[in-house]
């Protein structure tokens, strides 16, 4: 059975400035789907996320969560539905792993109140599945950055949402907590249902991890979206690259050669 469409973006238009950094740009997310941004710096791959996240909102065109207009969900209410995981973050000095955890809850239980049971047992599930259990009562700032990118996973997931958001998640990490972070990624969405919606820069992994990849084109505002065999192919990488990249097969997937 097909997934429902979750997000419905319909002919957006964003800018900054004086030009428009997205135009007439139609895509639909599916539930429970990991979706994958690509593309060239500056495509506008973040402002996308940021629209997502109701961080910003777009010039033109409509958005829709769950068949439901963004304009219409209260900052409470949306931050119940959406979490996004930033590419840099900072946290306040001393803080330790599960109080930092718990600023997820924040949404459900407000800035004043103290952590109910729920709250509570939200914080402890979501240090489990990060695998952070170990580490709760430690000082964040001394984590490892493999460590502390767990940290805020962790924390999106305190904040229960149907969605989440990661901005270039695998950046600073090296390739051993790369593979780390993007399997429990991976694992948030089979095993917990999550839609997942991320920014990658890394070709191969975004054809290994995702189920839909959306392709910037370089240059105009263009996209390709579909699954990564539909979407993945010497045309298209180069109009979002630039660059003639070989593509191989290896274990019936694609994988492109990046030097
Ligand atoms: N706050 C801002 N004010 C003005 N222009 C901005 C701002 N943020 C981004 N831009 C411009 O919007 C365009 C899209 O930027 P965006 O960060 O969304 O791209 P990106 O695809 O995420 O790039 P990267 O891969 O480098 O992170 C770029 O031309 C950028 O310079």
């Amino acid at each position: 059975m097909e997934n429902k469409d979750i997000i419905q973006i319909k002919n957006i238009r964003f800018k900054y400035d004086k030009e428009y950094v997205l135009d007439d740009l139609t895509i639909t997310i599916k539930e429970k789907k990991i979706t994958t941004f690509l593309g060239a710096n500056g495509c506008g791959k973040t402002t996308l996320l940021y629209l997502l996240n109701k961080h910003m909102t777009p010039n033109e065109g409509e958005m829709y969560l769950n068949g439901q207009g963004y304009s219409e969900y209260g900052r409470k209410e949306f931050a119940k539905k959406i979490a996004i995981v930033h590419q840099q973050n900072t946290a306040p000095d001393d803080i330790s792993v599960e109080d930092l955890v718990g600023y997820g809850r924040i949404p459900h239980r407000g800035l004043q109140s103290n952590n109910s049971k729920e709250d509570l047992e939200k914080i402890e599930w979501a240090l489990q599945v990060s695998d952070l259990l170990s580490l709760k009562k430690r000082r964040f700032s001394e984590l490892s950055g493999g460590q502390k990118q767990r940290v805020w996973i962790a924390m999106a997931l305190a904040q229960d949402t149907e969605i989440i958001l990661f901005d270039e998640p695998t950046t600073y990490l090296d390739i051993h907590y790369q593979i780390e972070v993007l399997k429990l990624i991976k694992e948030l969405n089979k095993t917990y249902q999550k839609t997942i919606i991320m920014i990658l820069h890394d070709i191969n992994q975004a054809v290994h991890y995702s189920d839909e990849i959306v392709l910037f084109e370089k240059d105009s505002n263009k996209i390709h979206q579909g699954t990564p065999e539909s979407v993945i192919n010497d045309v298209n990488l180069e109009s979002a690259f630039q660059k003639k990249l070989a593509l191989f097969e290896h274990e019936g997937r694609k994988v492109v050669l990046t030097v």
